[in-house]
């Protein structure tokens, strides 16, 4: 299989990285500074185990890539970059590659079925990290991270099949599964906890908005007729495989959205995450306060406003 990897950040960095270090032919698209320092050094892989540089071939644009047509293209951006990333691929992308959506939401894969008639979601359970050009942190080891993968809406075929034969080659988990988005609706879930984690870590009450925002995501669930794999399904498949340790001289950050805070990218994903659920809420008649309440301290602490303290959230509790 031949991979093009949209995206090399925390996610695209550490998958592209490992299935090129274990043999796959990878190219990486990325951008500025971090697509220089890959250029000109490599792309560093951290994990527990150790570093390696890795001399993988990256490309500013999909225009600069030797298609054959049946590429496996994985969509690693963040939910808000997808519509960009797709517009920019179909530019050059034989419309037979196959876009595997490497993405927290469960709106990528329908945009990608828009633009690409082989489209495949891909559940993504993986500590990474990306704060500096030129280097991702994979926190754990040996395992990566888990990346079900299936046919989008449902079904499984060939493409999934080896797309989960070369993560188990190398260092990432990988199962088939005909009801994949079943599974994407469940990490959707966990995902809810992801602007609580940015805003408000460590603080008073967080645990309980995040709590609480997931709560109104089963109640807008049912609400809809959404099936959604269990927590215990869900702590059943994660069991004990990723075996998260430390990296010397490195501070492990928060999740996706925090680090997207934390390198001021001006964008994140909450309104893809937080906002499927308001989203949804609105469409059946459920009242989604908290995920709501949670999109707008986002959006002012994204544009760079006061961002919400310990008092916000006190004051947001106590309204009940
Ligand atoms: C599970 C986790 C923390 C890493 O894949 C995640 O989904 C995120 O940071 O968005």
């Amino acid at each position: 299989m031949r991979f093009v990897v949209y995206g090399a950040g925390a996610i695209g960095g550490v998958v592209g990285g490992r299935l090129f270090e274990h043999g796959h032919d990878v190219t990486l698209i990325a951008r500025g500074e971090h697509l220089r320092v890959i250029q000109s050094v490599g792309l560093r892989v951290d994990s527990p185990g150790g570093s390696i540089t890795l001399e993988i071939p990256a490309a500013a644009s999909p225009r600069e890539v030797q298609w054959h047509g049946d590429e496996a293209v994985l969509l690693c951006v963040k939910g808000q970059d997808t519509v960009g990333a797709l517009d920019d691929l179909r530019l050059a992308a034989p419309p037979s590659v196959a876009i595997f959506c490497l993405q927290n939401g469960v709106a990528n894969e329908r945009e990608a079925l828009r633009r690409f008639a082989h489209v495949h979601g891909v559940t993504v359970m993986a500590p990474t990290g990306h704060l500096e050009p030129g280097a991702v942190q994979a926190w754990s080891d040996p395992i990566a991270g888990m990346f079900d993968v299936g046919r989008y809406p449902s079904g499984v075929d060939g493409a999934d099949e080896a797309f989960a034969q070369a993560c188990e080659e190398s260092r990432l988990q990988s199962i088939p599964r005909p009801d994949i988005m079943r599974w994407k609706h469940a990490k959707l879930l966990m995902n809810l906890g992801n602007a609580v984690q940015a805003l408000f870590e460590g603080q008073d009450g967080a645990d309980e908005v995040a709590r609480a925002a997931r709560a109104e995501g089963r109640e807008v669930f049912a609400a809809a007729g959404i099936d959604h794999a269990s927590a215990e399904e869900d702590r059943e498949r994660r069991g004990d495989v990723l075996q998260i340790g430390a990296i010397d001289g490195l501070e492990r950050g928060g999740g996706s959205t925090w680090q997207s805070l934390a390198r001021g990218q001006g964008t994140v994903e909450t309104d893809l995450l937080n906002g499927e659920i308001t989203l949804l809420g609105r469409l059946h008649g459920v009242a989604t306060p908290i995920n709501e309440r949670l999109q707008r301290w986002m959006a002012a602490a994204n544009a760079g406003g006061a961002a919400p303290g310990s008092a916000d959230l006190a004051a947001f509790l106590a309204e009940g």
